[in-house]
C-alpha cells in the first residue's frame, strides 16, 4: 500500500484529481468506480476545472458508483444519482448512457443488484475505484458485520451512518434506512483503488482499517489485502499512522 498525507485540501484534491485524469489520457476507455459522500466532492471539483482546460475527455470513459439510497426519488437532491450529475456528470462530457449508478427505486432490488453485477462483469475490470470511509469502517454501505457480502446487495444501514450521512438532510429522519451497495468483493475486484479520507474525526478508523486486524467487524481493513492500495490522507486524518 502506499500512503501519501497532504498539508492541504487543495493539495490532496489536485493530486487524487491528477490520479484519475492521468487514468482517462492513458485509457480513453477506462472504467472508474465512484463514490460519494463529502470527501470526494474537492477531487470532483479538480478534475472538471481540467476537463475545462481542455486536457482531458471523459467521452469514452465508463463509470461504476459504489451505492444508492433505497427509496429516494432519483431526482431527490441527497440521492446518489443527483449527487454526481451536480458534482460532476453535468460538468464534463461523459456520456450518461456509460454511468451506472444502482436503482434504489427498483422493484425488485435483489434482481437490481444481480443485473448491477452481470454489467460489472461483462464490461471488465474497474481500473480505479475512489472509495471515501465510514467512521465505523463501512466502504461503499458495507457495514460492519460478521459476515460481508461480496457481490452488490441491499444494506440495512446502521445508524451511526445514518447520524453520520443526516447533516445532508433536514432530519434525520428522512435518512433512508437502507441502501443498495457494491459488495466488498466487487471493490476489491478493482485493479488499483484510491482510498481517501479526510479530518481528525477519521484518524482512529484509518489506523484500524490500514493497520490493525483483517476483520468483517471493519470492512475497510479489507482492503489491506489488495496489491494496489493508494491512500491519499489529510494529515488529520494520518495523525495516528
Ligand atoms: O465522505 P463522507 O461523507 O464522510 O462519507 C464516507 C463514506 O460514507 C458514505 O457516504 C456512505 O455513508 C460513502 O459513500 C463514503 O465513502
Amino acid at each position: 500500500m502506499i500512503i501519501h498525507k497532504f498539508e492541504s485540501q487543495q493539495a490532496l484534491n489536485e493530486v487524487g484529481a491528477g490520479m484519475i485524469t492521468a487514468l482517462a489520457q492513458m485509457n480513453p476507455h477506462a472504467i472508474i468506480g465512484l463514490a460519494t459522500g463529502g470527501t470526494p466532492v474537492g477531487i470532483y471539483e479538480e478534475i472538471v476545472k481540467s476537463y475545462q482546460k481542455g486536457r482531458v475527455s471523459f467521452r469514452n470513459v465508463t463509470t461504476f458508483n459504489l451505492d444508492e439510497y433505497v427509496g429516494l426519488p432519483e431526482d431527490h437532491p441527497e440521492s446518489y444519482h443527483s449527487y454526481m450529475r451536480h458534482h460532476l456528470f453535468d460538468h464534463i462530457d461523459i456520456q450518461l448512457n456509460n454511468t451506472n449508478i444502482p436503482n434504489g427505486n427498483a422493484s425488485d432490488p435483489s434482481v437490481e443488484c444481480g443485473q448491477y453485477d452481470a454489467l460489472m462483469e461483462k464490461m471488465g475490470q474497474v481500473d480505479l475505484q475512489i472509495l471515501g470511509i465510514g467512521h465505523n469502517g463501512h466502504i461503499g454501505f458495507n457495514e460492519p458485520a460478521s459476515e460481508l457480502r461480496s457481490g452488490t446487495h441491499l444494506v440495512e444501514l446502521k445508524q451511526e451512518t445514518r447520524e453520520a450521512n443526516a447533516r445532508f438532510f433536514d432530519s434525520i429522519d428522512q435518512v433512508p434506512t437502507h441502501a443498495l451497495t457494491m459488495g466488498v468483493g466487487s471493490i476489491l475486484k478493482a485493479k488499483s483503488i484510491m482510498l481517501v479520507v479526510r479530518g481528525a474525526d477519521k484518524a482512529k478508523i484509518v489506523k484500524q482499517a490500514l493497520t490493525g486486524p483483517i476483520t468483517t467487524d471493519c470492512p475497510a481493513s479489507l482492503l489491506q489485502t489488495h496489491p494496489h492500495l493508494i491512500v491519499l490522507l489529510d494529515n488529520e486524518a494520518g495523525s495516528e499512522l
